[in-house]
């Protein structure tokens, strides 16, 4: 079984400034430029807290997932996501333990990863979403696998 950490908690948002003024009042930064996501219709806006991330999203189009939250329940929590080091193994391993999942394929998320949703009645009331992020490159990643030799 794959190593579990907290990736991020998202937060629903109509605007993103609005969305984020809590976080900046506690002294958080923006982790980089908000960045869009068109396959979920989102726009995101991430600070980093310790390991994981604060994620404020704000629909980019009336059928956005995010649109339809706001509309049913105004802005606040939307999910929590878990990072995971092989994504098609978890899924298959936690549907083969009856977990319900959203789509039967990973779709891509924020910063180049990889992610998949379960059912918010699975989740016991909570939307989780499981993030495979991309394989480090570069130095870093040469550096990772000289040490494994
Ligand atoms: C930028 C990408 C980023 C990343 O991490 O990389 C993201 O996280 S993108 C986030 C936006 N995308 C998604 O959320 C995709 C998955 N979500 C969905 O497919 C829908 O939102 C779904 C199916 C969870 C809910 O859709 P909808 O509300 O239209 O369906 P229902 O009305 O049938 O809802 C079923 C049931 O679930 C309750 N519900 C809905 N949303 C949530 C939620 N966020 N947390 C907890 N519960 C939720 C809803 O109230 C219904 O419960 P019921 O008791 O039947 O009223
Ligand atoms: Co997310």
């Amino acid at each position: 079984m794959s190593a579990l950490l907290l990736d991020h908690v998202a937060i629903a948002t109509p605007d993103l400034d609005q969305g984020a003024a809590p976080y900046v009042a506690l002294g958080l930064h923006p982790e980089g430029p908000d960045e869009e996501v068109p396959g979920q219709g989102v726009r995101v806006r991430a600070f980093q807290v310790g390991d994981t991330l604060i994620e404020l999203l704000m629909p980019t189009r009336p059928d956005s997932p995010i649109a339809t939250f706001l509309a049913k329940k105004g802005p606040g929590l939307h999910h929590t996501a878990y990072r995971v080091a092989d994504l098609p193994a978890e899924m298959a391993r936690l549907s083969a333990d009856g977990a319900r999942f959203l789509a039967p394929e990973p779709a891509p998320g924020r910063a180049g990863t990889q992610v998949a949703f379960l059912h918010p009645k699975w989740g016991q009331g909570t939307l989780i979403e499981l993030v495979q992020h991309p394989a480090p490159v570069g130095p870093a990643a040469q550096e990772q696998e000289v040490s494994r030799h």
